[in-house]
């Protein structure tokens, strides 16, 4: 099924050049669908604030940018001439990690990437600051290759769940622009559109940042897969005029017993699937997985500017001075979940020892 799916011809993020000069090029999500615009990531505090503004977002392609964001935050070091001692690269190392871990807090992606690259100074203690910042750039790569090959396998995986001849409902953006690859939950879309399984995605707009209506109807549009916008609070009356044959949706963060959470508005789709009794599936790659959580509860959840909710796209809406509750993220708590698809396989039915076992940790 895989050799019928292309990639996108966009590209969320692309390193280009040397670990000393090189810069993390970025698509500006704030802009689309009207504008295709690039930022040039060239220092950490622009990744940093590219990250926060949802220029670039997505748990996996949070977690690729921060890992060239560290590439690009210790570069400062290296002055024409300058000998930069092991110490001295450590200690940046540690102030960029930290400064890149608060840009938000939900994501696991973007604390298992840092993670990773403060692995590789750890690995290599004799290592002289040169030598690790090559290091450090080609473990960048490498976080962003494997994303690739695991978006690669999430597709295949989900659309051998996806029903044939139905809508398939999704919520957020889950696609080329959320990953390095071809998506999570998207992957299966587009896997199972270019299978000739005959779907149509429904596309919640996804309150209140609409990356659902201004991000994944883009995309499924560019892939000319059939769509439909829907407002969120749509999708239970399509479900109930018997519209909707799947849910599939991406996630940020997946605990050890399988409550997944991802954009405000999942737990409703959850919910609604129940009732209606519609197969639920959440995709993920097991570095969105934090094992070191029990239960969803337990998950930080981003909480936003009120702006967001009061002057969507700038335009006022609610009475200035309105209180405003703003999370970014809910949770699906894992009995509402039929299958989770990774790239090492479905864990069906969602149990702790079934997540162990499939993830093999
Ligand atoms: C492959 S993306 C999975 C999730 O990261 C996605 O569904 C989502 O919730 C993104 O939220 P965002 O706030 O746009 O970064």
């Amino acid at each position: 099924m895989s050799n019928s799916v292309s990639l996108p011809s966009y590209r969320a993020l692309e390193w280009q050049g040397d670990e000393l000069t090189g810069s993390l090029k970025l698509i500006d999500q704030t802009v689309l669908p009207t504008q295709l615009k690039h930022i040039d990531g060239n220092t950490v505090e622009l990744i940093w604030e590219a990250i926060k503004q949802l220029k670039v977002r997505g748990a996996p392609a949070i977690g690729v940018a921060a890992a060239y964001g560290i590439v690009v935050g210790l570069q400062p070091l290296f002055q024409p001439g300058a000998e930069v001692s092991r110490e001295e690269f450590d200690r940046q190392l540690a102030r960029v990690a930290k400064y890149l871990a608060e840009s938000r807090p939900t994501a696991v992606n973007l604390f298992w990437a840092i993670q990773r690259m403060e692995q590789v100074a750890k690995d290599h203690p004799q290592c002289s600051a040169a030598d690790l910042q090559q290091r450090l750039l080609l473990e960048a790569q490498a976080i962003e290759t494997e994303d690739r090959a695991m978006c690669a396998r999430l597709g295949e995986f989900g659309a051998s769940l996806l029903p044939a001849n139905t809508g398939i409902l999704t919520h957020c953006n889950t696609g080329g622009l959320a990953t390095a690859g071809d998506g999570t939950a998207f992957a299966a879309l587009a896997h199972a559109h270019a299978a000739g399984k005959q779907i149509h995605v429904y596309a919640d707009e996804t309150r209140p940042l609409l990356q659902g209506a201004r991000l994944t109807m883009w995309e499924l549009m560019q892939r000319g897969i059939p769509c439909t916008l829907i407002t969120d609070s749509m999708a239970g009356q399509v479900m109930k005029e018997g519209r909707i044959g799947a849910a599939i949706i991406g996630a940020d963060r997946i605990t050890a017993r399988g409550d997944a959470a991802n954009k405000i508005g999942t737990y409703s789709v959850a919910v609604l699937c129940h009732y209606h009794k519609i197969p639920f599936y959440v995709s993920a790659p097991s570095s969105t997985f934090d094992l070191t959580l029990l239960e969803g509860k337990s998950i930080p959840i981003e909480e936003r500017v009120s702006t967001e909710i009061t002057h969507p796209g700038g335009v006022q809406l609610a009475p200035t001075g309105a209180n405003v509750y703003n999370p970014a993220f809910d949770f699906a708590p894992a009995e509402l979940i039929t299958a989770i698809i990774t790239e090492k396989g479905i864990i069906q039915p969602v149990t702790e020892a079934n997540v162990r076992k499939v993830l093999g940790a």
